[in-house]
């Protein structure tokens, strides 16, 4: 239903304006493009990829920036809004907030060292949020291997190739010491750390984010190459130095099928960018609105008329 060359002649030099105001924005701010692929992300599971989270918070919009997983957490709706504005000048009226975020997830791919992809385009934005959707949908950092299998499930993805394909994303970007101080204390209550934890790694991490702090601090996903997207991301999880506790149950849960996987991506930069390629064009095609639904916004925050 969707088609790469669907704005080639409505909106020609489209693909420019989306790699030029990600480039420029990641000179001032390496982690923007991290920031850029999880708002697709948290677009996607939520209704699907129909822009849904740039929906500010109105009388009759209940904001998804305000779930759990968003708040205080999700950047780059400045830059969707700077896109957009850049778009707007010169093809006004013809291209959706929801493929601006596809293409601007796969630029930022790119930027940061990792595949291209043709991007499919077509998508159409909602009229809605769903505030409630998107705390049962988007997936939480303390989750088990088989809560993480449900949650792609529920979206149509594969629970082992495209949940530890999708999951390398975290080769770039940054966590609040809120959403895995769990690990380093006090894990399921157990008094100790993370039994999956390496020793020094925890040494690390306690010194970053102490016992009794407020949690903001932040430090990088992946701790080879932060910045930079590639598969070090896996071999991170077989020495036991995954950030998350929902990115070391990928490798920790014995006799998981996804402990193979890790290793193939581990030892394959091109078998992950492969894979990580295709399983961002499967997310990318989840619940999409086509044809006369939804609308074109004129404001991503806003829907048309409001
Ligand atoms: C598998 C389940 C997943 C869980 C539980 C999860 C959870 C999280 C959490 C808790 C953070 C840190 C947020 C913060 O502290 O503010 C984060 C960051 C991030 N996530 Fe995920 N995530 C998952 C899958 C994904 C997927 C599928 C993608 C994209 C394809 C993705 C891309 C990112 C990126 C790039 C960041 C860094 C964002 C930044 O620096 O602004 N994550 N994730
Ligand atoms: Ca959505
Ligand atoms: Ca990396």
């Amino acid at each position: 239903q969707l088609s790469t060359t669907f704005y080639l002649r409505t909106c020609p030099n489209l693909q420019h304006i989306v790699f030029d105001v990600v480039a420029k924005a990641s000179f001032s701010d390496p982690r923007i493009g991290a920031s850029l692929i999880r708002l697709h992300f948290h677009d996607c599971f939520v209704q699907g990829c129909d822009a849904s989270i740039l929906l500010n918070k109105t009388a009759t919009i209940d904001s998804e920036q305000d779930a759990f997983a968003n708040a205080n957490s999700i950047r780059g709706l400045d830059v969707m809004n700077n896109i957009k504005s850049y778009v707007e000048r010169f093809c006004p009226g013809t291209v959706s907030c929801a493929d601006m975020l596809a293409m601007a997830a796969e630029v930022s791919s790119e930027i940061g060292g990792g595949p291209q992809w043709k991007v499919l385009l077509g998508r159409r934005d909602s009229l809605t949020a769903n505030r409630i959707l998107a705390n049962q949908n988007i997936p939480a950092p303390s989750f088990t291997l088989d809560q993480l299998k449900a949650s792609f499930q529920k979206q149509g993805l594969d629970p082992t190739t495209d949940l530890v394909a999708l999951s390398g994303a975290h080769t770039i970007g940054r966590a609040h010491c809120r959403v895995f101080v769990n690990r380093l204390y006090n894990f399921n209550n157990t008094g100790n750390p993370d039994p999956t934890l390496d020793s020094d790694y925890l040494q690390t991490l306690q010194e970053i984010c102490p016992q009794n702090g407020n949690g903001d601090s932040l430090t990088n996903l992946d701790v080879s190459t932060p910045n930079t997207l590639d598969n070090r991301y896996y071999s991170n999880l077989r020495s036991q130095r995954g950030l998350l506790q929902s990115d070391q149950e990928l490798y920790s849960t014995p006799g998981a099928d996804t402990i193979s996987l890790v290793d193939t991506y581990s030892n394959s930069k091109i078998a992950f960018n492969q894979q990580f390629a295709q399983s961002m064009i499967k997310m990318g095609n989840i619940g999409v609105l086509t044809g006369d639904q939804g609308e074109i916004r004129s404001h991503c925050n806003f829907v048309n008329g409001s």
